[in-house]
C-alpha cells in the first residue's frame, strides 16, 4: 500500500465507525446508533451497512429480473420499508429524505427494467445492483445523524472507492482511491462523514460491490484512507468470543487480541470479523474494535498491534465445516525432492485451494484438507499427476475421506508454550473425538486438527472446557429433591462458592427432577431454587433420557447425576450413565443391593465408560462405613466378618422403646424426623438393613443377594400387601405384638436391638435381638448406626464404626462427600487458563 496522503496535514484524527444490518433494522436503530457516534470531540466517518435483510432482497430482485419473472412486488416492498423509515426520521421533510430515496429507487428501477427486458450492456449493472441498500441506508444514518451540510456530509463509495477484482478477492487502487478522495475532500471541507459501505466503482467506472460482508472491509479501507486513530465495527455480539455461542454456551467474549490472532480466527471462521478487514487496519496500526450496539456499555474487544499478554496461551477456537481429506501415499516418495510440488501444482492447476497441510517426517503420504465441493476435482487432479508413479508402484495411491471438519486452537501465546497441544489433544480424547490429521506451522499461533465432521461440535465443546474451563467443572443432575435431597441442596449452595474459590471446584447444578417433573437449564439453577423451579413454568413432564442428554452437555468437561430417589426405575439407568461417562453417587440402595446382574452391570459400565460410581451413604449415612471397609481390603486385610446395628431407624426405635409408649408412635416420630425409608416398612420388614448388609458383603468381594439373607420382618403379615398409607393408618395393630416382645425382654435384664450379622462363611442374618445390658449395642444414642469389622489384624478387637446413621442431614452430607471425592479426582487445574471474562456471550439474533 502507497504512504498516507498528505493533503490533509491540519485534518484532526477522526474515528471510523461501522454499522451492520443487525444495528440498523428500522428508525429507532438508526437513531440509536447515531446517539452512539454523538462525540463532538472528533471527527467522525460513518460507514453504513444496508438495513437488515435489504441486500439479500436486492439479490433475489436482481435474480427475479434476469429470470424475467415480476419483479415489482419485491421491489414495492422494498422501497415502502424505505419510505416509512424515512418518514420516521424525517416527519417534517427537513432533510428532504423522501424524494432523495425516491430518486434512487428510480435509478434501482430503471436498472431493473433494463435487466429484465435484456437491454444490451445491462448486463453491466448487475455487479453493483445488490450494493444499493448501503446507498439507501447512508440517507437514513444521514438524516438520523441530523445531517446539514454545515455538520455531516454524505459520501458515495462509488465516486472514490476504486477496485479491481485481483486473485484473493476484491483489491483496492490505492492510489486512485486516495487521490479521489483528496479530491473529493478539497471540495467539501473536512467534517463528519457518513459512507455507504459495501459498494465500489471499478477500474472501467462501473458500479461494483466488495463481495459478501465486504462492509467491514469498505470501514476498514476508510479507516485507511482516512488515517483514523480508530475504526469501531458496531455489531450484535460483544466482541471477539472463543468460539461460536450457538454451539458453545460458555463461550467468552475476550478484551483484546492482535491482528495476527485476529486473522487466524477470521480466516477459520469467526463470524464477526471479515478475512480481508484486518490488512488496511494493520497497515497503519490503526486499533480496531470490536463493540455491541445493543450493549454499549459493553468494553467490547480490541484489535491491536499486541494483545497484551494475559497469560492465556489460546485466544479462540474456530472450526470450519464442509471439508474433505485428500491423502497421496506412496513409498517412492521418500526423500524424493519433487513429489509436494508435483501434488500442489496439479491442485492448483485444478483451482483448488488447500485449507490444511500434514506430512509425517516420514515423508510417506501428504495430507491436504480442502473444501468438500473441490474434493473430487483434487483427487482425480492428484491421481493424475501421480499416474505413471502409480502404474510404477512408486505410488500407492490417492484416497479421499469425505465428511471432515477442521478445529483450530489459535492465540500469540501458544508461541514456546509447552502442553498446548496436550490440552487440546486431551480435550479431544476425553470427548472421544479422532483427531485424522493435525497440523501446526513454526509460527506456533495455530494448531489445527482434522475430525469427522460428525464430532465436530463434541470437539469444539470438548477443547474449549480443556482451555477455559477448571478441569474440575461438573456439570451436576438431582434427582429426587425429598428428604435428603433438599438438604443436600441447601448444604451445596452455603459451599459452592468457596469450593469454586478455593479448590477450583465448579460444580454446576443444571437439572433437577422429582417422580413427576424435571427442569433442565443450560445456565445452571441455584440450588437454593430448585425445589420451586419444578413447580414453575419451565417444569417439563419428567424423561430420565432427556435428563441424562441434558447433564452429559458436551461443553462442560464432566457431567454427574446424584440420584437421591429410592427408585429401582431410576436406578435400572445406571449402566447406561456411566457407560456414557457420567458420573453416579447416590444414597438409593436400589442398585447396590439388587439383582447381581444388575450390579455386575453397574461395575463393568463404570470400567468401560469411565463413568465413577459411589454409593457410601447408602450404608450408615454420612459416616465412612464403606470407606473404612475398602481401606481395609485395599492395604491387604481381610474380612472375617462384619455385624452391629444398620439401621437408623431401628436403633432409635428400640433406643427408645421401653413400653411406655406405643410403638406405633414412636414409627412416626421416626418418620417425621426423616429417618425412616419412603415406606417405613422398608426398616421394619428388615428389608433396609438386609439391603446394606447386601452391599457391605458385595463391597467385600462376596457375591451375596438379598434372597441369601436371613431376615426377621417385624411387619405383622396383615400389613405387609396393604398400601402405604393403609399401613401406616393401621401402624397401631403392630404395638401389642412389639410390646409382649419388649417385656419378655426386660424380666430378663435384656434389652432389643437390630443386628445385622455376615459372617465368615457367607452367612448372613438380621433381625430382633434381646441383648445383655453390656453388649455394645446397648450404649448407643439416637439413631446411632455400630459396625463392627472383625479382620484378620482386628481379630481380638473389632474395628468399629459408630455415630448417626440416619436423617436428611448427615445422609446429604455423605452424598456430598461422594460428589467432592469425585470431583477431586479429576484433575489438578493446570499452571495455565484462559481467562473466563465476566462478559457473558451474546448469542447471535
Ligand atoms: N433418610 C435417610 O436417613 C436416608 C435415606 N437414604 C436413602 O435416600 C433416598 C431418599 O430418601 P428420602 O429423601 O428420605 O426420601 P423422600 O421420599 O423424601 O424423597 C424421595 C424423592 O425421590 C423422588 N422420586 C421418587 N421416585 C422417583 C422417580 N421414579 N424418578 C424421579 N424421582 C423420584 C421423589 O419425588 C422425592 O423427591 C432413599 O433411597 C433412601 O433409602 C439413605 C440413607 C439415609
Ligand atoms: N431408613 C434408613 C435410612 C438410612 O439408610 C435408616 O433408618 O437407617
Amino acid at each position: 500500500m502507497p504512504p498516507a496522503d498528505a493533503s490533509h496535514p491540519s485534518a484532526p484524527p477522526c474515528h471510523v465507525h461501522k454499522f451492520g444490518g443487525s444495528s440498523l433494522a428500522d428508525a429507532p436503530l438508526y437513531r440509536a446508533a447515531a446517539a452512539l457516534v454523538d462525540d463532538p470531540s472528533r471527527t467522525r466517518v460513518v460507514v453504513v451497512s444496508a438495513m437488515q435483510g435489504v441486500t439479500d432482497a436486492l439479490i433475489a430482485l436482481l435474480d427475479t429480473a434476469q429470470r424475467g419473472d415480476a419483479w415489482q412486488p419485491a421491489f414495492d416492498a422494498l422501497r415502502e420499508r424505505h419510505l416509512v423509515a424515512a418518514e420516521a426520521l424525517d416527519p417534517d421533510g427537513h432533510f428532504d429524505l423522501r424524494a432523495r430515496l425516491e430518486e434512487e429507487f428510480a435509478t434501482l428501477r430503471h436498472q431493473l427494467q433494463a435487466i429484465a427486458g435484456g437491454e444490451p450492456d445491462a448486463a453491466q449493472l448487475a455487479p453493483g445492483l445488490p450494493g444499493f441498500g448501503e446507498v439507501f441506508s447512508s440517507f437514513l444514518m444521514h438524516a438520523a445523524l441530523g445531517g446539514d451540510a454545515a455538520s455531516w456530509r454524505r459520501l458515495d463509495a462509488r465516486d472514490v472507492l476504486v477496485v479491481h477484482e485481483g486473485e484473493m478477492g476484491m483489491a483496492v487502487d490505492w492510489p486512485q482511491s486516495r487521490a479521489r478522495l483528496a479530491q473529493w475532500r478539497a471540495a467539501q471541507g473536512d467534517g463528519n462523514v457518513v459512507i455507504t459501505g459495501f459498494v465500489a466503482r471499478d477500474t472501467h467506472g462501473r458500479a461494483t460491490t466488495l463481495g459478501r460482508n465486504g462492509s467491514d472491509y469498505s470501514a476498514a479501507i476508510f479507516a485507511n484512507l482516512f488515517d483514523a486513530a480508530a475504526l469501531t465495527i458496531w455489531t450484535d455480539v460483544d466482541g471477539v468470543l472463543s468460539a461460536d455461542p450457538r454451539l458453545v454456551p460458555e463461550a467468552v467474549c475476550l478484551p483484546s487480541m492482535s491482528y495476527a490472532e485476529a486473522c487466524e480466527l477470521a480466516y477459520f471462521g469467526a463470524k464477526v470479523l471479515h478475512p480481508q478487514t484486518m490488512a488496511p487496519v494493520q497497515e497503519r496500526g490503526i486499533p480496531l474494535w470490536i463493540r455491541n450496539t445493543k450493549r454499549p456499555e459493553a468494553p467490547g474487544t480490541l484489535i491491536a498491534p499486541d494483545s497484551g499478554r494475559d497469560g492465556a496461551p489460546v485466544k479462540g477456537l474456530s472450526l470450519v465445516r464442509d471439508l474433505a481429506i485428500v491423502e497421496l501415499v506412496g513409498n517412492g516418495m521418500v526423500g524424493v525432492p519433487g513429489a509436494a510440488e508435483r501434488l500442489f501444482g496439479a491442485l492448483r492447476g485444478a483451482g483448488v485451494s488447500v485449507t490444511m497441510i500434514s506430512q509425517g517426517s516420514s515423508e510417506h503420504s501428504i495430507c491436504c484438507v480442502l473444501r468438500a465441493d473441490q474434493a473430487e476435482r483434487a483427487r482425480d487432479a492428484a491421481a493424475a499427476a501421480f499416474a505413471d508413479a502409480i502404474a510404477d508402484g512408486q505410488a500407492q495411491g490417492v484416497t479421499l475421506t469425505r465428511d471432515i471438519a477442521v478445529l483450530a486452537a489459535v492465540g500469540d501465546g501458544m508461541v514456546g508454550t509447552p502442553g498446548v497441544a496436550a490440552r487440546l489433544l486431551g480435550g479431544l480424547a476425553q470427548a472421544r473425538v479422532n483427531a485424522r490429521a493435525i497440523a501446526q506451522g513454526a509460527g506456533e499461533r495455530n494448531i489445527s486438527v482434522a475430525i469427522g465432521a460428525n464430532d465436530a461440535t463434541r470437539a469444539l465443546r470438548a477443547a474449549h472446557a480443556a482451555f477455559w474451563l477448571s478441569p474440575q467443572t461438573l456439570s451436576v443432575g438431582v434427582i429426587g429433591p425429598g428428604q435428603v435431597g433438599s438438604a443436600l441442596l441447601v448444604q451445596m449452595s452455603a459451599a459452592l462458592p468457596q469450593l469454586r474459590e478455593r479448590s477450583g471446584l465448579d460444580l454446576r447444578l443444571r437439572a433437577i427432577a422429582n417422580s413427576r417433573a424435571m427442569v433442565l437449564d443450560e445456565r445452571g439453577v441455584e440450588p437454593v431454587d430448585a425445589v420451586a423451579r419444578l413447580h414453575g413454568g419451565a417444569a417439563q413432564p419428567l424423561d430420565l433420557d432427556r435428563f441424562a442428554d441434558h447433564v452429559r452437555g458436551e461443553h462442560l468437561p464432566h457431567a454427574l447425576i446424584v440420584d437421591c430417589s429410592a427408585s429401582p426405575r431410576v436406578a435400572a439407568e445406571y449402566p447406561r450413565w456411566l457407560a456414557r461417562g457420567i458420573h453416579v453417587v447416590t444414597p438409593n440402595k436400589q442398585a447396590g443391593s439388587g439383582a447381581w446382574d444388575h450390579y455386575a452391570a453397574i461395575q463393568d459400565a463404570s470400567r468401560r465408560g469411565g463413568g465413577r460410581f459411589r454409593y457410601e451413604a447408602t450404608v450408615g449415612a454420612g459416616l465412612p462405613v464403606m470407606l473404612t471397609l475398602r481401606n481395609l481390603l485395599d492395604t491387604g486385610d481381610e474380612l472375617h466378618g462384619i455385624d452391629g446395628m444398620l439401621s437408623g431407624t431401628l436403633a432409635w426405635l428400640f433406643n427408645r422403646f421401653d413400653g411406655s409408649v406405643p410403638f406405633s408412635q414412636l414409627v412416626r416420630e421416626a418418620q417425621a424426623l426423616g429417618y425412616t425409608e419412603p415406606d417405613p416398612r422398608d426398616d421394619l420388614s428388615g428389608l433396609d438393613v438386609a439391603r446394606k448388609l447386601v452391599i457391605l458383603a458385595r463391597e467385600a468381594g462376596r457375591a451375596l443377594s438379598l434372597e441369601d439373607v436371613d431376615v426377621e420382618n417385624l411387619v405383622p403379615p396383615a400389613l405387609r400387601d396393604v398400601d402405604r398409607e393403609e399401613f401406616l393408618a393401621r401402624l397401631s395393630e403392630m404395638d401389642e405384638p412389639m410390646l409382649a416382645r419388649q417385656r419378655d425382654a426386660a424380666r430378663e435384664g435384656r434389652s432389643l436391638r437390630h443386628l445385622a450379622q455376615l459372617d465368615r462363611d457367607g452367612l448372613a442374618r438380621v433381625g430382633v435381638v434381646a441383648l445383655p445390658a453390656e453388649h455394645a449395642c446397648c450404649h448407643t444414642r439416637l439413631t446411632d448406626n455400630l459396625v463392627q469389622f472383625r479382620t484378620r489384624r482386628y481379630s481380638d478387637n473389632p474395628l468399629v464404626v459408630q455415630g448417626p446413621g440416619a436423617g436428611p442431614d448427615v445422609t446429604a452430607a455423605g452424598v456430598f462427600g461422594d460428589v467432592l471425592a469425585i470431583a477431586q479426582s479429576l484433575g489438578a487445574a493446570a499452571s495455565w487458563s484462559s481467562p473466563a471474562i465476566d462478559v457473558r456471550a451474546q448469542v447471535h439474533a
